[in-house]
């Protein structure tokens, strides 16, 4: 049995949802549910607090899990990433009233308020700033309007909580965060786990890749491999038409269009884009 920790709230609890569906693996049926066995994938799911994540992995009591890396870094547990998820993307950075502070080194002797304290600990360090880190579970924003703290250090994706209560971000972001796979340091890899690392990896490679599929005339073949050289080659197969071939190729979704803009100043025709829904490399 792979015994898995998935977010069970916050930001990264929907798409953690969405990539497990997509990798095959049992979706829970409400938001209630703390624990689904799912035989078919010889996988257990625990649904548990993002923070808390690396500490059950960290502690192998859990075999893996996705949470934020800023969690992971912050909670300072014994567990390490595996694979980079693309989605929960965010900054940790620090904010105050605009115009108050413009770097790490004005923190000296100052109040910050955070609930990553063990992130914003580290840094400080780091950098040789001794300030006073304040503790707070959520809603950091609001520490400064009370007077709790001079600064604060929180994450940030589009900035909006910060600007609503009249916050402006200063000096270099603290540290930058996406979902990771993670697993305790040191754990032997079990073939379960190999398993689920490669259908996660097919459905990131799924999302990232189109398929392109094209004809050329076989003089031009090796101009248009140059443009699209695929993952391990890709396929030309002959076509029912005297000096044609035929390409298949998968191209990164990015910048598909220039692609195909490039294949068709070369003479390709009938270009063709399609969705991978799922790959295994
Ligand atoms: N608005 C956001 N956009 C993208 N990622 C975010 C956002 N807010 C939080 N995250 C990321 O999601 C992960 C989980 O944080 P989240 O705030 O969802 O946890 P939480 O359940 O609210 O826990 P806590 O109550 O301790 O804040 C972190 O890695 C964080 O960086
Ligand atoms: O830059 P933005 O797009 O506004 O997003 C960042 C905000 O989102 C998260 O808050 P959350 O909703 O998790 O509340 P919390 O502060 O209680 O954790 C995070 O703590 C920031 O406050
Ligand atoms: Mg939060």
């Amino acid at each position: 049995m792979l015994r898995l920790a998935v977010p069970n709230k916050g930001a990264l609890t929907e798409a953690a949802q969405t990539i497990l569906k997509e990798a095959g693996y049992r979706p829970r049926k409400d938001s209630k549910e703390l624990v689904v066995v799912d035989p078919e994938n010889s996988t257990e799911l625990f649904f548990l607090r993002p923070r808390d994540i690396a500490v059950y992995v960290g502690e192998g009591t859990l075999d893996a899990g996705i949470t934020g890396r800023d969690m992971l870094f912050d909670s300072g547990a014994p567990a390490e990433e595996v694979v980079p998820l693309g989605f929960g993307r965010s900054t940790f950075r620090f904010a105050s009233t605009p115009g108050a502070y413009t770097g790490v080194e004005d923190l000296m002797g100052k109040r910050i308020a955070t609930s990553y304290a063990g992130l914003l600990g580290k840094y400080l360090a780091d950098q040789g700033v001794d300030a006073r880190v304040i503790k707070l579970d959520g809603a950091v924003e609001t520490a400064l309007r009370l007077g709790v703290a001079d600064a604060v250090a929180d994450v940030v994706e589009t900035g909006t909580t910060l600007r609503n209560v009249g916050l402006e971000v200063f000096g270099e972001p603290i540290a930058k965060s996406e979902a990771v796979l993670i697993k305790q340091v040191g754990a032997a890899d079990n073939p379960i786990f190999q398993q689920f690392v490669r259908r996660l990896q097919g459905v990131l490679v799924a999302r990232d890749y189109v398929m392109m599929d094209y004809d050329i005339r076989a003089e031009r073949i090796d101009e248009a491999i140059d443009i699209t050289p695929g993952m391990e080659g890709p396929t030309v197969s002959p076509l029912h038409r005297e000096g044609w071939v035929a390409v298949r190729a998968m191209v990164p979704r990015k910048g598909h269009q220039s692609i195909m803009d490039q294949l068709w100043d070369l003479g390709a025709k009938a270009i063709l884009v399609t969705d991978i829904y799922a790959c295994r490399l």
